[in-house]
């Protein structure tokens, strides 16, 4: 890193294309450097950031020279480019391009991947979130999730880009319209994270999330609790050891509470604090998407169909709909708290279960336990998958690919670790058939993709 940000070094840039993670690409004497803020075509003023490593440098664009025709003024006034780097809020790096080319970008970064790391050509389209129409025209407003961070200072707001620093904002633009007001009028809140969360009744929950004191904090912070960590660490477990621990925060019991998420005629039942995605139109979006994607293979629904990641059953109760009461399907998922709620809401459907279980252990016991036939039904089922962002990584692939289903539909937020799922899935004679993303986080770089695959 690069001694302070007054003294970074300033640089011009010629942009010539897009990465992963939505930083522009350009090159300083011969050096590649990933530049925030920019778009590809552009020319900019770059204070550089990161000059750690040989192979490339970061830096983050103080003036735009020659703007894109894309450029558009930031749908987030504190995050425009002509605040300093270190005072703009993370979370809409995309803010300051028109929403058509920002798709645009995120289909490149798409194939891209797939292309370098995936090992396969495709050109996957790339939709709005929800039905014709149903996206505001600017692509604000659809967070129905927000988390925001607390400091020792009490200042309330989104952690700054590529920071711990909390900055405070005066407007949420992504965040739905009472997750707003609410995130404005924040205060006396203990250091840590607080999450604020409307559920289908349009009520707001703010869920507290406080942080021991050793654990919060910008990177100084972060230092001092490294240099504790090695302290203790060279002092052994003794008594010592365990009074410097930092003592537990009391749990906000509102985490734990149950609420509902009402997706076309279903209701789904969930902890506040639990695991749901973020776009108000998403998870109608995803059903559709994953029953589009079934309607392409030859789904069984009285195989042994799988929904991999389960969360409370979202995807796994879009397979009961297409087979109908008598679907056979198991959804898998590590927290036990969603395991519960998955159980209620699949109880329509007699051949669900929810299991609570770490895919690659529920897949390993399967591959040494399963019996023949239950192996043959596996082999006709269909296995829908939805990994965190790191996506299902090559043992959990290996493992599935074993068990060789019929086909695999896998929904994805990041496009390298897909392209890098996919391409263990090559290895083990499983071929991308069609891909198609799903714009669910406008104005960020992230952007869900659904592929299926088949032997
Ligand atoms: C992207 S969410 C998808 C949830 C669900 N499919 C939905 O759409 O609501 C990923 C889920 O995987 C769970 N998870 C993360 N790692 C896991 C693992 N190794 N095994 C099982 N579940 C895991 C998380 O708790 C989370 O509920």
């Amino acid at each position: 890193m690069t001694s302070s940000a007054a003294s970074a070094p300033v640089i011009e840039l010629e942009v010539t294309g897009i990465a992963h993670g939505g930083v522009g690409v350009a090159r300083h004497d011969g050096r590649v450097v990933f530049v925030s803020d920019a778009i590809p075509g552009e020319r900019v003023h770059a204070r550089v950031s990161d000059d750690s490593k040989a192979s490339f440098w970061r830096a983050e664009t103080v003036e735009v020279l020659d703007a894109s025709a894309h450029r558009v003024a930031h749908i987030w006034p504190e995050a425009d480019v002509a605040v300093a780097p270190e005072q703009r809020p993370g979370g809409a790096e995309f803010g300051h391009i028109a929403l058509a080319h920002q798709r645009t970008l995120k289909q490149t970064v798409l194939r891209e991947s797939l292309q370098r790391m995936g090992k396969v050509e495709t050109n996957p389209t790339i939709v709005a979130a929800g039905g014709e129409g149903e996206e505001s025209a600017d692509g604000t407003g659809w967070r129905t999730r927000l988390s925001l961070h607390v400091d020792e200072a009490g200042r309330v707001g989104p952690y700054a880009a590529r920071s711990h620093s909390v900055i405070e904002v005066g407007s949420h633009p992504l965040a739905a319209s009472g997750i707003e007001s609410v995130a404005l009028t924040l205060d006396g809140l203990e250091p840590g994270r607080v999450d604020l969360v409307q559920a289908s009744d349009g009520m707001v929950r703010v869920l507290s999330r406080p942080e021991p004191a050793g654990r919060r904090g910008p990177a100084g912070q972060s230092r001092a609790k490294d240099a504790a960590r090695g302290d203790r660490r060279r002092r052994g477990r003794g008594a010592a050891a365990r009074s410097e621990r930092p003592a537990p925060r009391p749990v906000d019991p509102q985490l734990f509470s149950t609420i509902i998420e009402r997706v076309g005629d279903r209701e789904f039942s969930l902890d506040a604090g639990g695991f749901w995605q973020v776009h108000r139109l998403a998870p109608a979006t995803l059903t559709r998407a994953v029953t589009d994607a079934v309607a392409t293979l030859d789904f069984d629904p009285e195989a042994a169909n799988l929904d991999l990641y389960g969360g409370v059953g979202l995807l796994a109760a879009a397979l009961g709909d297409i087979g109908g009461s008598g679907t056979r399907v198991t959804s898998v998922e590590a927290d036990a708290r969603a395991t519960e709620h998955a159980g209620e809401n699949l109880a329509e459907w007699i051949g669900a279960r929810a299991e609570t279980s770490r895919v690659d252990r529920y897949l390993a016991r399967l591959l040494a336990d399963a019996s023949p036939l239950e192996r043959a039904r596996l082999r006709r089922g269909t296995v829908v998958l939805d990994p965190p962002r790191s996506g299902a990584g090559a043992e959990v692939v290996r493992s599935l690919a074993r068990l060789q289903p019929d086909g695999i539909v896998y929904v994805a937020c990041d496009p390298v670790a897909l392209a890098r799922d996919v391409a263990t899935f090559g290895e083990a004679g499983y071929r991308l058939r069609q891909v198609t993303a799903y714009d669910l986080f406008p104005h960020s770089h992230h952007v869900e993709a659904v592929a299926v695959l088949s032997r």
